[in-house]
């Protein structure tokens, strides 16, 4: 297997590539052609040949590529094998979304607890996940790396430096706040406003191809 390090954007389509080959294993699939692949996880024939190549997966022509490499390939690379255990911080309208859905179908990423400041959410359970006063923070969130931010904006950047005190190294925050972090903090910052916005806007300045009239 190659160990060479893998472009950022190449990274990023690996839950997409992931989650469409253990549906194929599940259906007892052995191989699955990029152009297959393409049409099922939206990204184009090409790009997945030269992410593929990365991973030392060479299609083969009329046999495409094997799933099972892939997967021992993508379960390594992220880890998959290992669970990740992650807090929530904020379980209001979005928080409780989260809490509900949790992460454990799609891979070993999972919501074991959650924070808020709200007395009446205290010390009730949402999808299995016991929620805790914020005030519990500190001696609760020791051991959990990963942590999900969903309270107001104006709470972000308080949160946020006693979040890295307590030795958080990655934050994925639905806050529309920018927060600020040392260097071996990773924050990755979702706006469905913006992805939103950018959807609308290929659909206007890049029409499919094949867009039915
Ligand atoms: N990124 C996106 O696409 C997206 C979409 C919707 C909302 N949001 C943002 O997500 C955040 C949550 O939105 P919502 O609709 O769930 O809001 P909400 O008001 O329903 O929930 C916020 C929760 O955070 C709790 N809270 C407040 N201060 C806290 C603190 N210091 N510590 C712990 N908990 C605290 C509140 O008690 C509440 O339960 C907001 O910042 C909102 O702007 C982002």
């Amino acid at each position: 297997m190659v160990k060479s390090k893998i472009p950022q954007a190449t990274a990023k389509r690996l839950p997409l590539y992931y989650r469409y080959l253990n549906n194929l294993q599940h259906q007892e699939k052995t191989r699955v052609s990029s152009k297959e692949l393409s049409e099922a996880v939206k990204v184009d024939s090409a790009t997945i040949r030269r992410d593929f190549s990365y991973f030392g997966a060479l299609g083969k022509k009329g046999y495409g590529y094997n799933v099972e490499y892939l997967l021992n390939f993508f379960r390594e690379t992220l880890d998959q094998d290992e669970l990740t255990e992650v807090a929530l911080i904020g379980v209001g309208n979005l928080g409780t979304a989260f809490l509900k859905y949790n992460f454990l179908k799609n891979n070993n990423t999972k919501i074991v607890k959650a924070f808020d400041t709200a007395g009446t959410k205290i010390g009730t359970e949402i999808g299995g996940v016991p929620i805790f006063h914020i005030d519990e923070l500190e001696e609760r969130l020791p051991g959990i790396k990963v942590v999900i931010l969903t309270i107001p904006a104006s709470e972000a950047e308080v949160m946020t430096e006693r979040l890295v005190k307590i030795g958080v190294e990655g934050i994925l925050n639905f806050t529309p706040a920018r927060i600020t972090v040392p260097s071996h903090v990773r924050v990755h910052h979702i706006d469905l406003a913006v992805e939103l916005q950018a959807l609308v806007y290929f659909l206007k300045h890049y029409p499919l191809e094949d867009k039915k009239e």
